[in-house]
Formats: structure tokens, C-alpha cells, sequence
């Protein structure tokens, strides 16, 4: 967009690295039978687990060092682990993503799987096939509506991403129905969960609601959960370390709720 002097540094590198990508893309229109994200948050919830995006991110401008563990292995100790979906970056110079490592993960397992990248141009979306794409309303602006249209002519769901009411209402205007607020700040790479508690009261009833970024513990899951969340998308605090066992102790922090308490308000006696 215009104002991108307020983004910081690492992200505009990222958006021009993206708008050069502009014309990437097979030929011709990818059409895809879409897995169901709202089922898969629907199944995980009937199933006593908080909805959980789990998102296979090598590396990121704010992490130090690349994971180069096969990224399919990671996706399915993720599953394994109850995470109701995947997000996998596909951006390649700033997150060690790829279309191909998508591609594969899709393959291997039956959840849903979003394809993380910037997207700012229609072709874009024919790079790859996958159940769900992001649009960032900060990055996409007034081409949002014409793009969820052509994401949605695809076959696609599509996630619109969220900072502020107003790209909240942007995005409500442009009649997306799934919305992630972003709970770290584009211009300075910092996360607040405060960012998704000030939002949310203002997303309505019938749209599905995703915390986006900053989620580390079981506490915060809670949090984001009692603001509202639907479901919670989580990279890092996943990627470090035991993908499986760090996903399942955040899927399970509400039906761990209560021995969580209990082992913190405990006096010895
Ligand atoms: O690693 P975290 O803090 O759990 O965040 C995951 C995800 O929200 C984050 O990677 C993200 C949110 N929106 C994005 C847009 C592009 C790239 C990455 C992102």
C-alpha cells in the first residue's frame, strides 16, 4: 500500500520480494476441492480440543536460525499432536517456505492446510493448490474484494488478515467470513495479545475468529479463547522443539484447565 514507510524494514523487503513474484504462477486457474476449515475447527472442538492452526515456519524475520527438519515430518507430528489445521509458509526468501513443501505437506496429511504468503496479485494464487489462502488487508487494501472473489472462484477459502478495526471493517465490507487478527504489529515486529482482545468484541457473531501470532503458552490460549477466539493459529512457539508435544499441551490447555489451577493455587502442606 502507500503508507509503507510505517512498515518496518524486513517487511517491505518481503512485499517487494512478493510483488517481483507477482507473475509467478502454472498456467492456467487452479481449481480446488477445498478441505473444510469451519468442520475441522468443529471436529476439534467436539473432540475436547482448543481448534489449533499449526504452522510449519522454518524460519521468520523475528526467529533466530532455520529448522531444516523435513517440513513434512514436522506437519505430521503437528497432527499428531491434535492440531485441528496447518499453515504453511510458502514465502521463499524471508521464511524458508515453498509451494513445494506445501504441495507435499497437503499430500501427506488430511487436515486442512492454508498457504501462507503475501499475496498481492491474482496470479499469485495459481502458484499452488491449498484448502485455504491468506489475504492481509494492510498489504492488499482496495483490491481486497476483487481478490477474495478470485480466491473464492478457485475453490478456495480465504483467511483476511486483521490489525485494527478499521481493516477489521475493511475486511467485514469486503464480505470475508473467516478474519485473523494479527497480534503482532507489521510496522514493528511486536507482538501484544491485547491487539486481538481490543478487536474481537467488534468481529461479528456469524464470522470465524482467529488469534493470530504471539500464542506461547497454554495461559495464553486460554486468553485468546475467552476474548473470543474460535481458533488460534501458532508458529513459533510450536517449531521450538517437540512440534507434537508442544501442540498437544496447547490443544489440551482447557481440558488441562483445571489441574493447571489447581498445581498453581496448591500450598504445600
Ligand atoms: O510464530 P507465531 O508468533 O506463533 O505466529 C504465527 C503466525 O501468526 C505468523 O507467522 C503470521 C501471521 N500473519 C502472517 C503473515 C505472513 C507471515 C507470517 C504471519
Amino acid at each position: 500500500m502507500d503508507d509503507q514507510t510505517e512498515l518496518a524494514p524486513a517487511v517491505r523487503s518481503i512485499l517487494s520480494a512478493a510483488r517481483n513474484r507477482a507473475t509467478e504462477g502454472r498456467s492456467g486457474e487452479v481449481a480446488v476441492e477445498p478441505r473444510d476449515l469451519r468442520a475441522a475447527f468443529d471436529r476439534a472442538e467436539a473432540d475436547g480440543r482448543v481448534p489449533l492452526i499449526a504452522e510449519v515456519k522454518p524460519t521468520s524475520p523475528t526467529t533466530e536460525g532455520t529448522r531444516e527438519d523435513d517440513p513434512v515430518a514436522l506437519a505430521q507430528g503437528m497432527v499428531a499432536g491434535g492440531a485441528a489445521a496447518l499453515s504453511v509458509l510458502t514465502e521463499p526468501a524471508h521464511f524458508g517456505g515453498s509451494t513445494d513443501t506445501l504441495e507435499r505437506v497437503r499430500e501427506a496429511v488430511d487436515v486442512p492446510v492454508l498457504r501462507k504468503d503475501f499475496l498481492v496479485a491474482e496470479s499469485q494464487l495459481d502458484a499452488v493448490e491449498s484448502d485455504v489462502v491468506l489475504l492481509i488487508a494492510r498489504f492488499v487494501g482496495d483490491d481486497l474484494p476483487d481478490l477474495l472473489t478470485a480466491a473464492r472462484d478457485r475453490g478456495f477459502q480465504v483467511l483476511v488478515e486483521v490489525h485494527d478495526r478499521d481493516e477489521l471493517e475493511h475486511a467485514l465490507d469486503a464480505g470475508a467470513t473467516i478474519i485473523g487478527v494479527n497480534n503482532r504489529d507489521l510496522a514493528e515486529l511486536v507482538v501484544d495479545l491485547g491487539t486481538f482482545e481490543s478487536v474481537a468484541p467488534h468481529v461479528p457473531d456469524d464470522v470465524t475468529l482467529i488469534a493470530e501470532s504471539g500464542i506461547g503458552s497454554p495461559a495464553d490460549v486460554r486468553r485468546m479463547r475467552a476474548a473470543g477466539a474460535d481458533a488460534l493459529l501458532v508458529g513459533s512457539a510450536i517449531m521450538d522443539g517437540d512440534v507434537e508435544a508442544n501442540t498437544r499441551e496447547l490443544v489440551r490447555a482447557e481440558a488441562d484447565d483445571e489441574s493447571d489451577t489447581r498445581d498453581t493455587t496448591e500450598t504445600p502442606t
